[in-house]
């Protein structure tokens, strides 16, 4: 296996948005044989496997539940379930989260790119508030994606009215952290600046689509093919946090408690419980998530990750390292060297993220997988 270029210190800790080591592909030694599949089983409650018998007739076929057509990025997103987790870490039923604009955010921020139009870019958008601040478009050429944009201005109007409408209805608590970290990406990336993106909006046919940088305007599809990836990682490291800020550019924190309350709201997102075993076998590349905060939640991705290399044999996928909750600098309890250890023996990039950090800094690992994929798909 091909290591990676030793990291160092500063350049893992030193960067909070986003430390990566610059390999995709996290195949690592063979699984043990002895972590089978049923270990996969026995942690799949009975109403996920009754559920997942209904929805396959009994098969292995994908379930509808994930079949959308026009999506470019869906994400399944399973709560630990390790049969190895450490005391304390508790399993919940896995989610799997069919999101039909999941491409959205991504979409949306690349057709404002090139179509900037003032007071469009803002979600969030109250008297008297801050709004939310998207990436620039050098942002996004940073993250490797170019813009093709086939959206109308009826869609943006739509979207918009769509959009001011949903957040009237969401709470107006905001963590102080969350708003001053607005504040800063907004002083960061300009402030008023009529090119600002706006982060994810929620609703909206878009007809935008995410190219690599290198593709060519000609080469462009514009319905992008959907891609899956799945979030793991054990309970309370801060998946649902980071999807919810991927798709809605919101920070759930503990005044918003679920996902699923959130995603209801977005009004635009089937919650659909499935097992792990599914979400191994559907999933194109993943996301392995740690908290920064919980060295237990770091040393169970070990054995995560050899559930998936043994259920995946012979099609190695995509993976890559998220330590989450960056922000909580005081509480952190895994180093530099055991994360830069662990990349450098997976041979996967790191990103090292907070929730609340700004959108263009949660996108960046999702970014990543997404690219991933898209390139293991067009080297076979
Ligand atoms: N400070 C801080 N808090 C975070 C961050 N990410 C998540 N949280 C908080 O951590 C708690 C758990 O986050 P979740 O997103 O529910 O974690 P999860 O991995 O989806 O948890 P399960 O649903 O139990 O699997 C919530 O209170 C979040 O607000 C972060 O980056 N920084």
């Amino acid at each position: 296996m091909e290591m990676l270029p030793q990291a160092t210190a500063t350049e893992l800790s030193g960067n909070p948005a986003g430390g990566t080591l610059p390999h995709h592909e996290c195949v690592g030694p063979e699984a043990d044989q002895d972590t089978s599949l049923e270990t996969l089983q026995s942690i799949t409650t009975e109403d996920e496997m009754k559920e997942c018998s209904t929805e396959k007739g009994g098969e292995e076929a994908e379930p509808e539940s994930f079949g959308h057509s026009t999506l470019a990025l869906e994400i399944s997103l399973n709560s630990s379930g390790l049969e190895e987790a450490p005391a304390g870490i508790h399993r919940k039923k896995g989610f799997a989260f069919n999101c039909e604009h999941v491409n959205f955010p991504l979409c949306e921020c690349v057709a404002r790119a090139a179509n900037p139009r003032p007071n469009h870019g803002r979600l969030g958008r109250r008297p008297g508030r801050r709004s939310h601040r998207g990436p620039t478009l050098a942002t996004l050429r940073d993250i490797g994606l170019e813009v093709f944009d086939e959206t109308e201005e009826s869609d943006f109007q739509e979207s918009e009215t769509e959009t001011e409408n949903l957040l009237a209805d969401t709470t107006d608590a905001e963590s102080d952290y969350t708003a001053g970290l607005e504040s800063d990406v907004e002083g960061a990336v300009g402030g008023d600046d009529p090119n600002q993106l706006a982060p994810p909006s929620t609703t909206g046919q878009r007809r935008a689509s995410i190219v690599t940088a290198d593709s060519r305007r000609d080469d462009i599809s514009p319905s992008p093919e959907p891609i899956k990836v799945a979030v793991f990682g054990t309970d309370g490291v801060g998946k649902s946090a980071l999807i919810v800020r991927l798709l809605t550019g919101r920070f759930i924190g503990e005044y918003d408690p679920t996902l699923e309350a959130v995603m209801d709201t977005a009004g635009h997102v089937e919650v659909v419980e499935v097992g792990r075993e599914r979400q191994v076998s559907w999933g194109e590349g993943f996301m392995l998530v740690f908290s920064l905060t919980s060295h237990d939640s770091f040393t169970s991705l070990n054995h995560l990750r050899r559930v998936i290399l043994e259920l995946t044999p012979g099609s190695p996928r995509p993976m890559v390292l998220v330590g989450n909750k960056a922000d909580l600098v005081h509480a952190r309890e895994v180093s530099d060297e055991e994360i830069r250890d662990l990349a450098n023996t997976w041979g996967c990039d790191y990103f090292e993220v907070a929730a609340p950090e700004p959108w263009q800094v949660v996108v960046r690992p999702f970014a990543a997988i997404y690219q991933a994929v898209l390139n293991g798909r067009a080297s076979h």
